[in-house]
């Protein structure tokens, strides 16, 4: 796992060997230990380069060992060795060096990295901290401010920025590891005292306090609840304030309580459910590494509203050629700045040119003629879709994809309007398309496992995380959030307010609670759909029938608002007030609680006290028990699916591992237990009632989320 070699005849090379990212496993560690001990007692080396194969430095510590019983010689004092070795130590960066990677490189005496190589303390984001010296090296070496950057936000640095904040010596475009080889036959035998990072002091500002309270209080506002970013700060703390020895048992101290969090297991599988998304497989048997995708080089967007625009924008900053149609005069004015406007600032973050050649507009729909893609983000109206996808069916080429946008609508429908049904899936992307990481590709019955796989592998291109996805209303995200909005109305009817229930979901780490979120993306917009759907009913009629639709609660209050044209921000009113319209700000609105009062009064409710458990327990389990259902329905292939689309597309916190695996975490039998409570207490809510696999599940004696896929496949075959 670790291979020394001599070269140049007195460089000891040593090349990491575990693919695919070198990281630092129980053998590989035991190769290192066993390479620099050869390397330090042979004495024709003179020093020794410490590389990693196949392009790639060193990942860090495995993750997989976290959860095991974790054996071989540990890395602290593996690097400690290293730092202390008087012969001269250089790394040579190429590809990543990552958490354990980059403290490996921070004990040795030197660094040379590749241009392209990126670095970064990543611990943070697996909710740990750099435990391997990190946390004290590195204020050391860059200073306090830099070093709580990097290792608060587990941010990646390019190397030109590592040049520059001072954590390596050298940059080259060359062969990293010749450039290396070059260094440490330059360094050989020269003094080693004023490279062992250990040793510095560390360079502090003057008001440390007052730092570290700031940096605090920041940190905990963004932290939504997760723990490893404050433990991050008071392992730094203690680089800033301790000797380094003591500072290091501080690291371990605080590594330990972060190591069993539920937070770093939550996290852990987030890192793991992000790559499995990526293996995606249908009902059909049809998978990821037996589908082809064709590459695409020319698509096109259809409809430049809001989502058109961020589409149209994402696939020009892929690279590829774009036309952008809008038949709309007024809209597709606007449409051409708007999108201008969007690539430029773009541009601007990242330092590049504006991909504005990339995109030709048109406003006739012929213009799409000859693309290899297209995405239709028309208005999400039924009709106006098939029209669409009857026209793309006669005017593009042969083989042409016909993806669309909807973010509910039957896919399988709209296949239906075409010549070729086998070529249509959904892309349903997230607002502003062109920044929301998320996509889920939505296949219908009979999309072809080669349009599946194109629309995953473009969503890749274009730096999303894609989510392959059966077909029904709503798909998984949006099907999960019905259930979890429905509880939050039958919660204000019963006696909660806006701030309470907000207060509850935005403490468990919610960016944004379920009332500022619908009043950001607009009442109106589930309005029109309810209205689609025949359920809403103008006029305040009184009784407990008022509050039944076809045969189930209903809460009209969404509906109530928007009569009274409160859409929320665009109109400065909603289940908050603001300043002005398009403000953003939410604030109390008296109007609005002698409204719920009064609809109270109307309805013959009488309030009750409700507490946060309340408001998490119905709404998070009702959406949870939908993820179930869907997971049932064979919709979702497994619960890493879902997790990564709440995780992604709905802002669940991160740290919580999204709905499955929180529910995992709970424990399925007090879910269960929970849903049954709710269901008897409110038996017209279907959605409470807790789903048949759950229940199968917990029956089976609750298997952890990465045994579920199996049991779920085993549960089906005995069906
Ligand atoms: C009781 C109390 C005890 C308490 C004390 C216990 C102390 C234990 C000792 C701790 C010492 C601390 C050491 C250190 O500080 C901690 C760490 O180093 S944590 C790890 C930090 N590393 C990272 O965050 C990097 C993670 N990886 C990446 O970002 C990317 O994989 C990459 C390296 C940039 C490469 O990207 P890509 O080329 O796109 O490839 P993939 O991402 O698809 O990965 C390919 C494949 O490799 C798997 N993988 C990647 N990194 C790791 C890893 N570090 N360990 C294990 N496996 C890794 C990845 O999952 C993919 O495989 P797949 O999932 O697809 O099968």
């Amino acid at each position: 796992m670790a291979q020394f070699t001599r070269v140049s005849r007195s460089v000891g090379l040593i090349t990491l060997q575990n693919p695919p990212v070198n990281a630092l496993s129980a053998v590989a560690r035991q190769g290192i230990v066993d390479a620099v001990k050869r390397a330090l007692s042979d004495p024709k080396v003179k020093s020794v380069v410490i590389c990693g194969q196949n392009g790639i430095f060193c990942g860090g510590a495995d993750i997989k060992e976290f959860g095991t019983n974790i054996t071989g010689p540990p890395l602290v004092p593996m690097i400690h060795a290293i730092e202390a070795s008087n012969k001269p130590v250089v790394a040579a960066i190429e590809g990543s060096a990552f958490g354990g990677g980059l403290e490996l490189a921070l004990g040795c005496h030197y660094r040379v990295a590749h241009s392209k190589a990126k670095l970064g303390l990543t611990e943070v984001t697996l909710g740990l901290l750099p435990a391997a010296g990190g946390t004290q090296r590195l204020p050391r070496l860059i200073g306090v401010p830099a070093a709580l950057n990097l290792i608060t936000t587990g941010r990646h640095v390019t190397a030109a920025e590592a040049l520059q904040l001072g954590i390596v010596d050298q940059v080259t475009d060359h062969n990293a590891v010749d450039e290396a080889v070059k260094f440490a036959l330059s360094v050989a035998g020269k003094s080693l005292d004023a490279r062992r990072i250990s040793t510095y002091p560390c360079p502090c500002p003057s008001d440390v306090d007052a730092l570290f309270e700031e940096v605090m209080q920041k940190v905990r506002q963004s932290a939504r609840g997760a723990i490893a970013p404050i433990a991050c700060v008071q392992a730094v703390r203690a680089a800033a304030t301790l000797p380094y020895s003591q500072g290091m048992e501080r690291e371990q101290e605080l590594m330990a309580t972060l190591f069993t969090s539920g937070q770093a297991r939550a996290l852990q599988y987030c890192f793991f459910a992000q790559r499995a998304v990526g293996r995606w497989s249908m009902p059909s048997g049809a998978r990821w590494d037996t589908s082809k995708p064709r590459s695409i080089h020319k698509a096109a967007v259809i409809g430049l509203g809001t989502m058109g625009r961020g589409i149209a924008v994402a696939l020009a900053q892929t690279g590829l050629s774009v036309v952008a149609v809008e038949t709309q005069e007024k809209q597709f004015m606007e449409a051409k700045k708007m999108v201008s406007g969007m690539m430029e600032r773009g541009a601007k973050r990242h330092g590049t040119a504006p991909p504005l050649d990339k995109i030709t507009y048109s406003q006739n729909i012929q213009a799409v003629a000859d693309v290899d893609l297209v995405i239709e983000a028309v208005f999400e109206d039924m009709a106006l879709k098939e029209k669409v996808f009857q026209q793309l069916s006669t005017i593009c080429k042969q083989g042409t994809f016909l993806c669309t946008n909807t973010s509910a609508l039957d896919v399988d429908h709209l296949a239906s309007q075409t010549r070729n049904p086998e070529l249509v899936v959904g892309m349903h992307f997230f607002a502003p398309a062109h920044v929301m990481k998320l996509l889920e590709v939505v296949y219908g019955p009979r999309s072809s496992p080669q349009a599946v796989a194109t629309a995953m592998q473009l969503g890749k291109k274009m730096g999303k995380v894609s989510v392959a996805v059966g077909n029904c209303r709503g798909f998984v995200g949006n099907r999960m959030l019905k259930p979890y909005l429905e509880q939050a109305l039958f919660l204000l009817e019963e006696g909660a307010t806006p701030e309470l229930v907000d207060g509850a979901l935005e403490e468990f780490g919610f960016a944004l609670g379920v009332f500022k979120m619908s009043d950001l993306s607009g009442l109106d917009v589930g309005w029109k759909v309810r209205k689609g759907d025949g359920l809403v009913e103008p006029g305040l009629a009184s009784g407990p029938s008022a509050r039944i639709r076809q045969g189930r609660r209903y809460s009209p209050l969404g509906d109530l608002l928007c009569e009274q044209g409160r859409f929320g921000q665009k109109t400065g009113q909603g289940w908050y007030r603001y300043d002005k319209p398009g403000s953003r700000v939410p604030r109390y609105d008296p109007w609005l609680h002698s409204f719920l009062e009064e609809y109270r009064t109307q309805h013959g409710i009488v309030a009750r006290r409700i507490d946060q458990q309340e408001v998490l327990e119905r709404c998070l389990y009702a959406l949870i028990n939908e993820g179930f259902r869907i997971l049932e329905d064979g919709i979702a292939a497994g619960p890493e699916d879902i997790d990564i689309i709440y995780v992604f597309g709905y802002s669940w916190p991160r740290h919580r591992g999204g709905p499955m695996f929180y529910a995992s975490m709970v424990g399925l039998a007090k879910v269960l237990e929970r849903l049954e409570h709710y269901h008897q207490a409110h038996p017209d809510v279907p959605y409470m009632q807790p789903c048949n696999l759950l229940r199968r599940l917990v029956a089976s004696g609750s298997p952890p989320v990465h045994k579920w896929k199996e049991a779920i496949k085993k549960l089906r075959s005995q069906l």
